[in-house]
C-alpha cells in the first residue's frame, strides 16, 4: 500500500503536522508522499490505497475564500501553495471534484487552538463534503493562529499516522 496526504496550510502548522504523519506511516513501513490540493491529481493520486486530507480549521470548519484572505493578510499564505498555477487550490475546490481512487481508504485531521466543539473541526467537514463521517479523524491542537504545533502533538501525529498503516 502507499499513502497520500494532501494538505492545505496557511502558517506551516497543518503541513507539519502531514508531515509527522507521513512519518507515522513510513515508520510502519507504507510509502507516504504529502502533496497540496494543487499538486493532488488524479494521476497523483492513482494507486493509492490510504488517502488523508488535512486543513486548519477556520471559523469552525474549512478554510473559505475570505478566511484564507484574511490568514494572508496576516503573513499566511503558505509560500507556493497559492501562489498561482497549478498549485493554486484550497482544499474547499479540491474537494469540488477530489480525484480520490475508489479503493482507497481516507482519513482526515486539522489543527485547531483547541480541542472543544466551540473549536470547530475541518476534518469534520472534509469528511462530511466526502459523504465519509465514519473514517478516522484527528484535530492537532496548535498554541494559537500562527502555530507552532502545541507539545506533544507533533509526537501524536506520528502516532496517528503508524495507526493508519493498519487497515
Ligand atoms: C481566519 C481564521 C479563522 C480561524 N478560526 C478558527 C476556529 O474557528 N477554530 C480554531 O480552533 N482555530 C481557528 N483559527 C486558528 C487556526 O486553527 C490556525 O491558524 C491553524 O490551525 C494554523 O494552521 P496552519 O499553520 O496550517 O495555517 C483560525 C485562523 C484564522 C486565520
Amino acid at each position: 500500500m502507499t499513502a497520500v496526504i494532501v494538505v492545505e496550510s496557511c502558517f506551516g502548522s497543518t503541513r507539519a503536522a502531514a508531515q509527522e504523519i507521513a512519518r507515522g506511516l513510513q515508520d510502519a513501513g507504507v510509502p507516504a508522499r504529502v502533496l497540496s490540493p494543487g499538486q493532488a491529481t488524479g494521476e497523483a493520486l492513482a494507486g493509492a490505497g490510504l488517502v488523508v486530507l488535512g486543513a486548519p480549521t477556520h471559523n469552525r470548519g474549512l478554510p473559505t475564500t475570505a478566511s484564507l484572505a484574511k490568514a494572508a493578510a496576516a503573513g499566511g499564505d503558505d509560500g507556493a501553495e497559492r501562489a498561482g498555477g497549478p498549485a493554486g487550490r484550497s482544499m474547499r475546490e479540491w474537494l469540488a471534484t477530489a480525484p480520490i481512487p475508489p479503493q482507497a481508504r481516507v482519513a482526515a485531521f486539522d489543527t485547531v487552538t483547541g480541542r472543544s466543539w466551540l473549536h470547530g473541526s475541518a476534518a469534520r467537514q472534509i469528511l462530511k463534503a466526502l459523504g465519509r463521517r465514519r473514517a478516522p479523524m484527528r484535530s492537532l491542537v496548535v498554541t494559537g493562529t500562527q502555530g507552532p504545533l502545541a507539545h506533544g502533538e507533533a509526537q501524536a501525529a506520528r502516532a496517528w499516522g503508524a495507526e493508519l498503516a493498519r487497515p
